[in-house]
């Protein structure tokens, strides 16, 4: 027997941005089904920022022992107790669960259904022994690691974001495929943690971010002591003794590289098995569910969202679509996702963050364009902390529209925050300049860079016959 349900919205996943439907539909009185049937809180909570952020606090820690004695504080080695780490780790996961378990959105006023959802027609979804007519569906199942088509793989006990925060013990030599945001961030945290690092790229590392900004981090992951193997090509994976051998080659030729565990981080693809999308007319794409501008599907009825959807793989753009659907669906007002907007955080140290376009984005589409740069070594508060790697680099347009901001240093993604209201704001260089930041702050990079764009003027002919005409007068 099923039990017939007709909300107005229902969600399938109970991540980041499927709770976040849910919680924004309950707050407005409106009937809403949440179907999850896996942890409540998704990636982001289980297997995602929430373990990484908290893996790379310890590690930061056990660097800043390392570091002590520039600043004259002797510590030595840090004696690191990994089983105290993961600890640590779950500590941080079940302090924040609660936000967003079954029983904080059933008070909220959202019926969780905990099981798996699949579309039985273009109206309905069928879920743990529930049938679900709603108005309007949100699809929010998340992603997955991709799978290489490696040679060898499917014999290795490889880890992925879903199983690496389980460890109790710390690999002796980590070897990470993939060099984008999830594998520097582990390939640091790791390394810092003690363990000798591999991490081996078919292209280049960070490839998503301006290499101007990238350089600097992957100068300073290196100077720690991790070996990025870029442009490296992998023939084949093989199981060893100890753990296991990567066969790859590059443009030097063949090369081996050995470690005891492996790390899949080799990008991201939607959830979509098992969900039925043929049967409910919804198309998918090489990366997730196809959807338009304001992330409907081909279903006119069904809206796909945050990592699912295959674009933006961040929590707070899960969020922000989240907004933009409930806008659509609760008042029916037009909702056009603006990627602009959403600022690129990756959580190495130094950090890098950005927001609007980087300087070839910012060329291509607005022709000249203005660069500013100024470097964290210029800041006061960067030396005081010994923090002076890193940059901010700011591309203005005409009139000196800001039209994106990266940051790479200490705080890189705190401070991007300011960028990302102005940029959202259509906001220009001269509403920086009339803004008082706080000393000794390393915010006040942002507005030395802008400085810099005013500088000329002091120069010129014009403005200096203006202040001798105005000396005249006293
Ligand atoms: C290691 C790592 C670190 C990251 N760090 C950051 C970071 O620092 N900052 C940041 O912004 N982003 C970060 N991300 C990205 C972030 O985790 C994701 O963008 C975010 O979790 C996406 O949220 P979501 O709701 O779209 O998907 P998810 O959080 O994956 O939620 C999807 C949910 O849907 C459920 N589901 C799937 N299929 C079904 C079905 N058929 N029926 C019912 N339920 C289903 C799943 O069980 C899951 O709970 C990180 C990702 C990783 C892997
Ligand atoms: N700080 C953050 O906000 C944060 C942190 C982690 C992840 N994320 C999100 O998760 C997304 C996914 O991150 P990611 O690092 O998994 O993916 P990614 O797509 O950014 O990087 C994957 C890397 O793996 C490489 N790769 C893939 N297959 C390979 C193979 N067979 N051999 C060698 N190299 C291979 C690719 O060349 C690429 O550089 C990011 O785009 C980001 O949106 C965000």
């Amino acid at each position: 027997m099923t039990t017939i349900l007709s909300p107005d919205i229902c969600v399938i996943g109970g991540g980041s941005a499927g709770l976040s439907v849910a919680a924004g539909a309950a707050a407005f009185g409106v009937p809403v089904v949440l179907i999850e049937r896996g942890r409540m809180g998704g990636d982001c909570l289980n297997y995602g920022c929430v373990p990484s952020k908290a893996l790379i606090a310890a590690a930061r820690h056990a660097h800043a022992v390392r570091k002590a004695a520039e600043f004259g504080v002797m510590a030595g080695e840090p004696v690191i107790d990994f089983e105290k780490v993961h600890a640590h780790v779950r500590s941080v996961i079940d302090a924040i669960a609660p936000n967003d378990s079954v029983e904080r959105f059933t008070a909220l006023g959202v019926r969780v259904i905990e099981a798996d959802a699949r579309f039985v027609d273009r109206d309905t979804v069928s879920a743990g022994g529930f049938t679900i007519r709603a108005r309007r569906f949100v699809i929010a199942t998340g992603s997955s690691t991709v799978i290489p088509p490696i040679p060898g793989l499917s014999e290795i006990d490889y880890l992925t974001n879903e199983t690496v925060f389980d460890l109790t013990r710390l690999p002796e030599h980590l070897v990470i495929i993939g060099a984008g945001p999830v594998g520097m961030e582990m390939a640091q945290a790791h390394r810092r943690l003690g363990a000798k690092v591999t991490v081996v790229d078919a292209g280049r590392a960070l490839a998503r971010q301006d290499p101007e900004l990238t350089r600097i981090v992957l100068d300073r992951l290196r100077g720690e002591g991790i070996e990025i193997l870029e442009d490296t090509r992998i023939l084949a994976v093989e199981k060893t003794g100890q753990g296991l051998r990567l066969h790859c080659e590059n443009r030097d030729g063949p090369l081996t590289v050995e470690g005891s565990a492996l790390l899949l981080a080799t990008g991201r693809k939607g959830n979509t098995a098992g969900l039925g999308l043929e049967t409910a007319n919804i198309a998918v794409t090489a990366t997730g569910i196809a959807v338009d501008a304001s992330l409907r599907t081909g279903n006119r009825r069904v809206y796909a969202i945050g990592d699912a959807a295959g674009g933006l793989q961040f929590t707070h753009a899960a969020n922000y679509h989240a907004a933009l659907v409930l806008r659509e669906i609760l008042f029916r007002l037009p909702a056009r996702e603006n990627r602009a907007i959403v600022p690129r955080a990756t959580f190495t140290d130094p950090e890098i963050a950005s927001v609007g376009l980087d300087e070839d984005e910012a060329r291509k589409r607005h022709g000249t364009v203005a660069v500013l740069r100024w470097p964290y070594a210029e800041n006061d508060r960067a030396q005081a902390e010994r923090a002076t790697a890193g940059l901010i680099k700011i591309v203005a347009g005409r009139r000196g529209k800001i039209l994106g901001v990266g940051i790479v240093g200490a705080g890189a993604a705190e401070m991007i925050n300011m960028w990302s209201v102005l940029i959202a704001n259509g906001q220009a260089l001269r509403h920086v300049r009339s803004a008082v930041a706080p000393y000794p702050t390393m915010t006040e990079i942002g507005k030395r860079a802008v400085i810099a764009y005013y500088a000329p003027l002091t120069r010129t002919p014009f403005v200096r016959a203006v202040i001798r005409l105005l000396r005249r007068f006293g």
